[in-house]
């Protein structure tokens, strides 16, 4: 059968890598600093702007109306967060948007494309490292084209375990997070690491550099390519109670392999978070 998503597949990995590009020039200037859902939920004209771009060029390329997007900053100015069964692109302009507010060179674009509620591929690029991850369903995952795999560790002592505290600063919350980073490294693990970007963090354990990468409060935008690259560099994708990955679902767990992301699970004290897909409040 003709491959039907591989034009798109490469379309994407064009696109991602001019978006990045349009970060690293941005970062060189004065960067206008705006906040979303809290004061240290960043959002600037630059991740718009991306945003702006990737679909744009995708909508010119595939066909206004033929293809359905979930962006993070579409969504945060009120547009529906809600997966079809239609061709679905699934994007983060700007992965990691305080780290590029500070200059800490972990920022990504990380572009998803799913059909019927199945993730087709990912790609992610790191555009301060110049690092371009990709991933097709059931083809493998990459790296600038080298073949990439998680790491082989079973031993959870030899593990380093890659965390977030996210932007929500609720004290309850934050005390649950801290908690959990607490248990895990006193397991003990060799570390905890955090890139700040959970599509960088996600590309770190599809090529070995970590064991595994859970959070709660990320997006669908900032996972879902990263899901499949983990999956199709051998790893595992669980929601963090254990069950099924759910995209929408605001919270996982990346890992090498089942027996790191079975232990690392035990320690995990969950909290409550809106999904993506739920019906918008009314104000
Ligand atoms: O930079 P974002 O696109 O907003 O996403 C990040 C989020 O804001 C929070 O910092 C999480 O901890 C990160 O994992 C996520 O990538
Ligand atoms: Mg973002």
């Amino acid at each position: 059968m003709a491959d039907q998503w591989q034009e798109a597949y490469d379309f994407a990995v064009q696109v991602a890598r001019a978006a990045g590009a349009v970060i690293r020039k941005a970062g060189e200037c004065e960067i206008k600093v705006q906040t979303k859902s809290c004061t240290v939920d960043l959002v600037t004209q630059t991740d718009e702007r991306v945003e702006k771009i990737i679909i744009g060029s995708l909508k010119e390329q595939f066909g206004e109306g033929t293809h359905c997007f979930i962006g993070e900053e579409s969504v945060a100015k009120g547009e529906p967060c809600i997966l079809t069964d239609k061709p679905t692109w699934i994007i983060d302009p700007v992965d990691g948007t305080t780290n590029f507010v500070h200059g800490f060179p972990f920022v990504a674009v990380s572009i998803a494309f799913a059909v019927n509620k199945e993730l087709e591929f990912g790609v992610i690029y790191s555009c301060l490292e110049d690092k371009m991850y990709k991933a097709r369903k059931g083809r493998g995952a990459f790296c600038d084209d080298e073949p990439i795999q998680v790491s082989d560790v079973k031993d959870i002592h030899k593990s380093i375990i890659i965390s977030e505290h996210g932007t929500d600063r609720d004290k309850q919350k934050v005390k649950k997070i801290f908690s959990t980073m607490q248990k895990i490294l006193c397991i003990p693990v060799h570390g905890l690491r955090g890139s700040g970007t959970a599509a960088t963090n996600m590309c770190l354990v599809a090529s070995g550099a970590t064991e595994a990468f859970f959070e709660i409060g990320i997006h669908c935008w900032d996972i879902a390519a990263g899901a499949v690259i983990v999956k199709e560099a051998g790893g595992v994708l669980l929601d963090v109670d254990g069950g099924p990955f759910d995209l929408m679902s605001r919270r996982m767990i990346s890992a090498n392999n089942m027996v790191i992301a079975e232990r690392i699970i035990k320690e995990i004290e969950i909290f409550d978070s809106v999904r993506d897909d739920a019906p918008i409040q009314k104000k």
